[in-house]
C-alpha cells in the first residue's frame, strides 16, 4: 500500500452544528418544479455542486457518470416539447379525479430554470467485467442516482433548488442530447436560484400520497419479518420530529 492509500483521514470528528448541518439539509431537500429564479449559478458554485455528486460512491469506483449541462434555449424547447407529449400520455393513464388532479400538478421547470443538467451512465466505463457489478449489471445505474442525489443535497446546501423530471421518453432524450447507445439518460434535472423552499412535498400538499410510516417499512431479518418495538417507538418518534421541523 502507497503511503497516500494508507493515509487516514486527519480531523475526521464531525462538530454537533455539522451534525445538524447535514440532517438540515437532508430534511429540506425538495424536489422543485415552480419556483425557480431566472438568475445564473456561478461557475464556482456549479462546479462545487458537480464535484459533489463526483464524490459519489459508485460500483467498482467505476464513475459511470457524465453531466451534460443544458443551457441553450433551442434544446432545452425540445426537451420541453418531449415533456409536454409524455405528460399527456401520462395523464390519460390516471382515471376521473386523479387525471384531473395529475394535470393540475407542475411537473418540470425546464426552461424556468437557468440551467438543466442531464445525468448520464456509460455502461461501458470500466470494460465488460466490473468489480462489484458481475452479478447484478444494474449496479452502475444505482451509482449514478448516487451521483444524482449527492448532486441534490449539495444543491440544497448552496440554497439552490432541483427539480427532476422523468416524464419524458427515453428514446427522445437520447436523441435529443445525442447520446450513444450505451449511455442512459439517468436523470434529467433542473436547477437553480429559488424563490422559497416549501416545507413539504408538493405531491404531499396537493393530497396525491402521503409520507408512509417509516416504522411500517422496517422489520427483522427477512422481507416483512418481525418488528422490534422499542425500535418502532424510536423510528416513529424521530419520524414525528422531522415532520416537525425540529431536527431541522
Ligand atoms: C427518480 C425520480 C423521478 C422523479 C422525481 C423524483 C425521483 C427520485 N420527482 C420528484 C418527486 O415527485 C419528489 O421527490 C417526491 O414527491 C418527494 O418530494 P420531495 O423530493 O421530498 O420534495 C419528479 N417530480 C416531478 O415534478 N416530475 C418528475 O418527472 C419527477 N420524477
Amino acid at each position: 500500500m502507497t503511503d497516500q492509500a494508507a493515509a487516514i483521514q486527519g480531523d475526521d470528528s464531525l462538530s454537533e452544528a455539522d451534525r445538524l448541518g447535514l440532517y438540515r439539509v437532508l430534511l429540506s431537500r425538495r424536489d422543485v418544479r415552480g419556483q425557480f429564479l431566472p438568475d445564473p449559478i456561478p461557475d464556482e458554485v456549479l462546479a462545487r455542486i458537480l464535484v459533489a455528486a463526483h464524490h459519489a460512491p459508485s460500483v467498482g469506483f467505476m464513475q459511470p457518470w457524465s453531466f451534460i449541462l443544458v443551457r441553450s434555449p433551442e434544446v432545452r424547447e425540445r426537451i420541453k416539447n418531449a415533456f409536454a407529449k409524455a405528460n399527456d400520455e401520462a395523464a390519460r393513464m390516471f382515471e376521473g379525479e386523479a387525471q384531473s388532479t395529475y394535470r393540475s400538478l407542475k411537473l418540470e421547470g425546464i426552461l424556468e430554470s437557468p440551467i438543466n443538467i442531464c445525468v448520464t451512465c456509460d455502461r461501458d466505463r470500466a470494460g465488460p467485467v466490473v468489480l462489484g457489478r458481475t452479478h447484478i449489471p444494474t449496479m452502475d445505474l444505482y451509482s449514478t442516482v448516487c451521483a444524482v442525489e449527492n448532486l441534490w443535497l449539495a444543491a440544497r446546501a448552496e440554497g439552490l433548488g432541483l427539480g427532476w423530471v422523468s416524464i419524458i421518453s427515453e428514446p427522445a432524450l437520447k436523441e435529443i442530447l445525442g447520446l450513444p447507445d450505451h449511455v442512459v439518460p439517468v436523470a434529467y434535472l433542473c436547477l437553480g436560484r429559488v424563490s422559497h423552499f416549501f416545507a413539504q412535498p408538493e405531491l404531499e400538499t396537493k393530497g396525491w400520497r402521503k409520507r408512509l410510516p417509516l416504522a411500517d417499512l422496517v422489520s427483522l431479518d427477512r422481507w416483512e419479518g418481525p418488528r422490534d418495538e422499542d425500535l418502532g417507538k424510536a423510528l416513529t418518534e424521530a419520524q414525528d420530529k422531522a415532520e416537525r421541523g425540529e431536527i431541522v
